[in-house]
């Protein structure tokens, strides 16, 4: 199971180190710390402070480069990323879609950019409108496609996570209903046998503590936001693990 956090622009970078120490204290005295995957994603310039205060939590990025070095003013390189310690980069979330103009083909190039970097990309895909289960799918598989386009055209294989997260339920009162999150996750997951590499996907858009119990028999875990920005959420999720594999 995975359970990832990102923080977006949330948190000061004080708040962020503390919320990073207790959620890894919560995860060193928890019974499923060696069974999951607890992952963070902070603004860039805590990342240092973060992954020294993290103990067991892996720590990731939000964005990353097209390219490795060079003069890309502003950018920040999976180079970097792999140097610093980063085991993880979001690619294509909705908001850098949508505010920050990532299209398809730069999306491409950040998954090839973590990937040859041995970063695992965290490729996230989801329909705009609320779309029939199968509809929904089919939106994100060809997301999926594109994707991981410019990594398979290089022939380089990697781990790779695919959040599913449809857009309509990002920052809303409430996740997309359990059954769509299952119907949509089982069909992604039948689509990524096809793909080499160890891949998995998790659901992210207003997910909180109960969600996983309801969809953990289509999803390898949750990508979560608002919902846990009290740590203690984050211990609640981690007893759901541990109920869900007694
Ligand atoms: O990266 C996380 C997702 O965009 C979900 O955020 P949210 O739970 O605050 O809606």
């Amino acid at each position: 199971m995975i359970v990832g956090v990102s923080l977006k622009m949330y948190f000061s970078h004080a708040r962020t180190v503390a919320w990073v120490e207790e959620v890894a204290a919560i995860l060193a005295g928890h019974p499923v710390r060696e069974a999951v995957t607890a992952l963070v994603i902070p603004q860039f310039p805590s990342i240092p402070a973060c992954l020294d205060a993290a103990g067991d939590l892996a720590v990731g990025a939000q964005d990353v480069a097209t390219d490795d070095a060079g003069a890309f003013t502003g950018e920040v390189s999976a180079a970097v990323l792999a140097e610093l310690g980063c085991r993880f980069v979001e690619v294509g979330h909705a908001e850098r879609r949508r505010m920050f103009g990532d299209t398809d083909e730069v999306v491409a190039a950040k998954v090839h950019a973590a990937v040859r970097n041995g970063i695992t990309p965290i490729l996230c895909v989801g329909e705009e409108e609320r779309l029939e289960p199968a509809d929904a799918a089919e939106v994100c598989i060809r997301q999926i496609r594109s994707g991981l386009s410019a990594a398979s055209a290089a022939g380089i294989v990697g781990d790779l996570v695919i959040a599913y997260e449809p857009l309509w339920a990002i920052g809303a009162p409430e996740p997309a209903h359990p059954d769509h999150i299952r119907g949509v996750c089982a069909v992604l997951r039948r689509h990524l046998t096809d793909v080499p590499g160890q891949t998995s996907v998790i659901y992210g858009g207003s997910a909180r503590p109960g969600l996983l119990t309801q969809i953990a028999d289509s999803v390898d875990g949750l990508f979560l936001g608002r919902f846990v920005h009290e740590s203690s959420a984050v211990r609640d999720i981690l007893d759901e693990v541990g109920a869900l594999s007694a």
